[in-house]
């Protein structure tokens, strides 16, 4: 998950971080002043890159045979199938804050191999399709910087539908 011609290089995360912080308790760092500090958002480690996974999970389906069910309508019926696994932890939950305040190790162990699911079968999806995922999400991501600029849209969710220009 390298930077590309996008510019898109700042979300590339040099300090690998495991586990999970409650909100509160998260890192922090001096700003400017040395004095106060600022909170840290939550970053992913710098790998396994997309492709690393892409690797594992065809070697995982090559050794058990599997790639005969795994075309890309079977394994969209399972992305959404693990989708709905990840809604159901949290359905009956009400709001839940930023860091799952709330949950016991064991939901968020949980929720961390149903996401993960649905990374797996979500990159295997791309993988059948022919879709490099990798720069996919650059050129996505610069186009959805086009439709939302932020001098226009700052602060509000609307739609870009509902902007009149
Ligand atoms: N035909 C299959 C079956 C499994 N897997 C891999 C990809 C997923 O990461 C995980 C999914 O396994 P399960 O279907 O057993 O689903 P869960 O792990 O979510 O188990 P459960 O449904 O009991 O929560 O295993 C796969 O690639 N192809």
């Amino acid at each position: 998950m390298s930077s590309d011609a996008t510019g898109s290089s700042n979300f590339v995360n040099g300090s690998p971080q495991s586990g999970h912080s409650k909100q509160g308790e998260q890192d922090t760092h001096s700003a400017h002043n040395g004095l106060d500090t600022v909170p840290q958002r939550f970053k992913f480690s710098s790998d396994p890159t997309m492709e690393d996974i892409r690797r594992l999970q065809a070697e995982f389906t090559d050794e058990r045979d599997w790639n005969q069910f795994h075309q890309p309508r079977n394994l969209l019926l399972a992305l959404v199938g693990e989708v709905g696994e990840v809604a159901e932890l949290f359905q009956w939950k009400g709001e839940v804050a930023e860091g799952l305040p709330d949950w016991t190790e064991a939901e968020r162990e949980h929720l961390s191999h149903e996401l993960s699911d649905v990374l797996i079968y979500l990159l295997e999806l791309a993988e059948k399709c022919h879709v490099d995922l990798p720069k996919a999400v650059l050129r996505k991501m610069a186009l959805n910087r086009l439709k939302y600029p932020a001098s226009k849209v700052h602060g509000s969710a609307k739609k870009y539908t509902e902007y009149q220009d």
